[in-house]
């Protein structure tokens, strides 16, 4: 399932670069999808952690569509009007981009790739999904507005993200004056990393904050139930940029897999034998598992 998930997710960020998607078979476009997976896993690799000091904060400043379509407008100006020393330099747009495909893939497919993980560990509640999304859309293609009327298939992808905790220390922070916090005093200066985690897995917010469990995001009427500590994509400021592509995202490809097929098990493997491991990267990936898709009838 990884590579077209991979592909999949990042031909989105194709068309909003590029105005065009890619072949699946193109070998840039493979290349391309390869090596930043490839790179976000060495990023978390203790060795790399140690050597190099990550600042991906600030160079991402640019990034998002509307950004680089500004970009590309003023640079053919700057350009033309001969602006000595101009940031709007083709290797900055080169930056940008492979910033946007770096923060904008990895994360969504990887996010994907968790969930029919665990719709494949937990078949009952595939088959809740199954039945939620066939009563409400049927076959039809989905469409964003529709997640307003799939609070159970909401619920399960909002505790995917839960549960998954791709990007568990989120992006280092530098404190931009001396604060003290809950007691502790912090230079300005100082590299802080805010941990996911702790937030994502609280004890005091959730209800089982170590199992699979959708209901947290769900009121007793079945009705969807917002949760503040919900915070996969950090918070602040500096927040994800691209939440909203991603929600968009994770929505329409998840409830589209869902119509069209029932994952499971490989013939011989007992559900129970599926870890729910990560491996170690800067994003948290599933340990590799086999997985069948089933065309639904
Ligand atoms: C499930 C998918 C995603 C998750 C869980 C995720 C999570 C995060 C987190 C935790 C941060 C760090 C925020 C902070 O510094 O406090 C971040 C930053 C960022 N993300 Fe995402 N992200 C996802 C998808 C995307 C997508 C699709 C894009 C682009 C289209 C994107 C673009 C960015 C950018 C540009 C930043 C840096 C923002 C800044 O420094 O101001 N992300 N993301």
């Amino acid at each position: 399932m990884t590579e077209p998930v991979n592909c999949a997710v990042s031909n989105i960020t194709s068309s909003l670069v590029y105005g065009s998607r890619f072949e699946y078979s193109d070998p840039e476009f493979t290349t391309i999808v390869k090596y930043t997976t490839t790179n976000t896993q060495l990023l978390g690799s203790p060795s790399v952690q140690v050597t190099f000091k990550v600042y991906l904060t600030d160079s991402c400043i640019y990034i998002y569509l509307f950004i680089i379509c500004n970009y590309v407008k003023k640079s053919d100006e700057q350009n033309q009007s001969g602006v000595p020393n101009s940031p709007y330099q083709e290797e900055n747009m080169a930056s940008s981009i492979l910033q946007l495909f770096a923060a904008g893939t990895e994360t969504t497919s990887t996010t994907l790739r968790w969930a029919l993980l665990l719709m494949v560990k937990y078949p009952h509640i595939q088959d809740q999904v199954h039945e939620e999304i066939f009563r409400v859309i049927g076959t039809r293609e989905v469409q964003t507005e529709d997640r307003k009327d799939l609070p159970f298939t909401d619920a399960v992808i909002h505790e995917t993200q839960r549960i998954a905790n791709i990007v568990p220390l989120s992006l280092p922070h530098q404190t931009s004056q001396d604060i003290t916090f809950q007691n502790y005093f912090i230079k300005k200066g100082t590299t802080v990393w805010p941990l996911l985690t702790s937030v994502l897995y609280d004890e005091s917010e959730w209800e089982k904050p170590h199992s699979f469990y959708p209901a947290h995001f769900l009121h007793k009427d079945g009705t969807f139930r917002k949760r503040d500590a919900f915070m996969p994509f950090s918070a602040g400021r500096r927040i994800c940029l691209g939440e909203g592509l991603a929600r968009m995202e994770l929505f329409i490809f998840f409830v589209t897999l869902m119509q069209r097929f029932r994952f499971t098990a490989p013939p011989g493997v007992n559900v129970d034998e599926l870890e729910l491991m990560s491996c170690v990267g800067f994003t948290l990936n599933p340990v590799p598992h086999k997985l069948c898709a089933i065309p639904c009838a």
